[in-house]
C-alpha cells in the first residue's frame, strides 16, 4: 500500500476488495500508464503543427529555397506516424516503448508532441504528471465500459486537422 491509497476497510465498504496493490504492483501499473500516455501523444499530439515559426534569413533545406520571413509549420503529427521511424505506426502499441529510451523531451525529432529546441513547451513535465494523476484517479475510482450496443470498432477516433487536435 502507498500513502494516499484507500485502506482495506475503506475498500470493503465500497465493495471493491480487489483494488489493493502491493507497492511493486502499483509501480508496475504506473509505468504502464506512463507508456500509455506516451503512445497517446505519439498518435494524437494535441498541437499537431506545434507553433508557427518564421525564417529569419533565406536558407536552403534539402534543395528547397526558403525565402526570408517564410512562415514554417512543423508537422509533428506526421513525424509520429512516419514509417521510417516507427514500426506499424498506425497501431496503438505500448510495446514499442518497452525496451527503448525514446522520449518526447526533444532529443528525438520523430517524437516531438511538445516541440523541440529552446522554444520547447515549458509545461511539458507538469502536463505529463497532471495527465497521469487525473487518469490514474479516473481509472481507479470508476469502472469503465462502453454504452450498451457500442463496440470499440464503433469508436471513431479520427481527428480533424487544425492547430489543436480534436475528434472530427
Ligand atoms: C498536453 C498539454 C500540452 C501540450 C501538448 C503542449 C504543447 C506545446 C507545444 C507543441 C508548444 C510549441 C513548442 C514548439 O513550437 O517547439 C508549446 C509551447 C508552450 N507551452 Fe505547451 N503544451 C501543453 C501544456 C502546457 C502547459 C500546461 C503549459 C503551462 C503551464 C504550457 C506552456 C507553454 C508555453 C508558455 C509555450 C511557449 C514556449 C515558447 O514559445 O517559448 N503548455 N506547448
Amino acid at each position: 500500500m502507498t500513502r494516499g491509497m484507500p485502506q482495506p476497510e475503506e475498500e470493503k465498504k465500497r465493495g471493491n476488495k480487489e483494488m489493493t496493490f502491493t507497492h511493486e504492483e502499483l509501480l508496475g501499473q504506473l509505468s504502464y500508464l506512463k507508456v500509455f500516455i506516451k503512445e497517446v501523444v505519439r498518435l494524437h499530439p494535441p498541437a499537431p503543427l506545434l507553433l508557427p515559426r518564421e525564417s529569419l534569413q533565406e536558407c536552403q533545406i534539402q534543395g528547397y529555397n526558403i525565402p526570408k520571413q517564410t512562415r514554417l509549420l512543423i508537422n509533428a503529427w506526421a513525424f509520429g506516424r512516419d514509417k521510417s521511424y516507427w514500426k506499424a505506426p498506425e497501431q496503438f502499441k505500448l510495446e514499442r516503448f518497452f525496451d527503448t529510451n525514446v522520449d518526447y523531451k526533444g532529443k528525438e525529432f520523430h517524437f516531438i508532441p511538445f516541440g523541440v529546441g529552446h522554444r520547447i513547451c515549458p509545461g511539458m513535465d507538469f502536463t505529463m504528471v497532471a495527465i497521469e494523476i487525473a487518469l490514474a484517479n479516473l481509472l481507479h475510482r470508476f469502472d469503465w465500459s462502453l454504452p450498451s450496443g457500442i463496440t470499440i470498432e464503433d469508436m471513431d477516433m479520427v481527428e480533424h486537422g487544425g492547430a489543436i487536435a480534436s475528434r472530427k
